[in-house]
């Protein structure tokens, strides 16, 4: 089975894949990761060359082009179940997992935003007014995902368990 983790920028996807694929002995893919592995660029770099656009598209190809195993956890980039039909690809394709956290929450985990392009110019009230309308807009995507677990006290084997209760 593919597990593809969903969510807004710092709610723990690529963390928890980690430690889920690890419980479930099963390789984990990031696909930020992978962009930054065949580009030889950074997420950062990638935004200031070809725009957010350009950096839609090839996520967005990346995700259906990707060789997966059978069974693997996957960490998207947080706009990518936003982006073209991805969310319906996601779905039809593996189980999909809503990462769900509070603004509040988000600001608190996002103190590197320099790796992250469109947050980075923002202080701790701007990006809570930012996330606000981000996550009004990005809800009706994320919230198609078929398990939505609250991730503010999540780790590994209460992801596991959520998985296995729900899916
Ligand atoms: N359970 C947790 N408690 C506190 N901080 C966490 C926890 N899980 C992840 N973090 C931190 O939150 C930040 C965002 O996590 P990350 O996995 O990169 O999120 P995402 O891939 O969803 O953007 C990282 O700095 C990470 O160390
Ligand atoms: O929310 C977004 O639009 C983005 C999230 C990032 O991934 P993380 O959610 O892992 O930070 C990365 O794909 C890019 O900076 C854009
Ligand atoms: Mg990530």
């Amino acid at each position: 089975m593919k597990i593809f983790l969903i969510g807004y920028m710092g709610c723990g996807k690529s963390t928890k894949a980690k430690q889920l694929a690890h419980r479930l002995n099963c390789p984990v893919i990031d696909l930020d990761a992978e962009i930054v592995a065949k580009t030889g660029k950074t997420i950062a770099e990638y935004f200031a060359e070809f725009g957010e656009s350009g950096f839609r598209d090839y996520e967005s190809e990346m995700l259906k082009t990707f060789d997966y195993p059978e069974h693997c956890v996957i960490a998207t980039g947080g706009g990518l179940p936003c982006f073209f039909d991805n969310m319906d690809w996601m779905n039809a394709n593996g189980e999909t997992v809503y990462l769900e956290m509070e603004p509040a929450a988000l600001v608190s985990r996002l103190h590197n935003r320099q790796k992250r392009p469109l947050i980075k110019d923002l202080d701790d009230d701007q990006l809570l007014e930012f996330i606000k309308v981000k996550l009004q807009e990005r809800a009706p995507f994320y919230t198609k995902a078929k398990i939505i677990v609250d991730a503010f006290d999540l780790d590994g084997e209460k992801l596991e368990q959520a998985i296995k209760s729900e899916g």
